[in-house]
């Protein structure tokens, strides 16, 4: 049995249409089911289901040999993963964002503090950071920061809370990683597994 880890949100949901799209009806309906289980089995493949920023801490260890998390979330946090391939769905992108006219960034908030700081520090600004959990969109609007780093994929967000987008920081898709030991010692069951799915040919 092989183990993969999947987040529980929009990427599931993007998941889920990819399995439906390509009619792996087997996998898409068991998925679908509606309980709070967090966990479900099928063709000897357990899916577990995690927060996105956890599903490299599964695989890491081991527990789970692979997962489907966004890029945003290995490229603010490096772990000792294979990052194996790009999957065809989960596109966003990273921007600096603000409200219109803002002259300069003194103070960003953002989930994701890394990717911030390293984005500015490449440009040679000297900023502050302030760490949010979300709803990041309210700090310029409050004033609580000059602006935000943080996902853009409709742009609704922005437009809905009058902001915009100054800076394009990098692409994100949703990315297949997999365990360093086990992609290779469960090697048969993974590559049958990915085969299936049409990841790999
Ligand atoms: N509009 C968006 N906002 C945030 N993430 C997005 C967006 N569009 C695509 N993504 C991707 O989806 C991933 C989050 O996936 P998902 O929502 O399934 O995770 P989760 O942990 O269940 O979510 P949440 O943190 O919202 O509870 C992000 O890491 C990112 O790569
Ligand atoms: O461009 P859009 O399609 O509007 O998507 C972008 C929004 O979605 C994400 O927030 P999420 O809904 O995950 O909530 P959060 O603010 O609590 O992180 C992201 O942080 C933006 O706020």
């Amino acid at each position: 049995m092989i183990t993969v880890a999947l987040t529980k949100g929009r990427l599931f949901k993007d998941f889920l249409k990819y399995m439906s799209e390509n009619d792996l009806a087997d996998y898409s309906t068991a998925l679908e089911d509606e309980t709070r289980s967090l966990y479900t089995i099928v063709n000897n493949v357990k899916f577990i289901f995690a927060k996105g920023p956890d599903v490299p801490t599964y695989v890491e260890s081991g527990v789970a040999d692979l997962g489907i998390v966004g890029s945003d979330i290995i490229t603010e946090n490096p772990f000792n993963i294979l990052n194996v391939s790009q999957l065809p769905f989960g596109d966003c992108h990273f921007s600096v964002a603000a409200l219109p006219g803002q002259e300069s960034f003194g103070v960003i908030a953002t989930k994701y503090t890394n990717i911030a700081k390293e984005h500015f520090k490449n440009k040679k600004q000297d900023i502050s950071l302030i760490h949010l959990n979300g709803s990041v969109e309210l700090a310029p609007l409050l004033g609580l920061s000059d602006g935000i780093v943080d996902i853009v994929q409709t742009g609704s967000t922005l437009k809905d809370n009058g902001l915009v987008e100054y800076e394009k920081i990098m692409d994100i898709h949703a990315r297949l990683i997999a365990n360093k030991r086990t992609f290779y010692t469960k090697e048969d069951e993974i590559y049958g597994f990915l085969t299936e799915i049409g990841v790999i040919e």
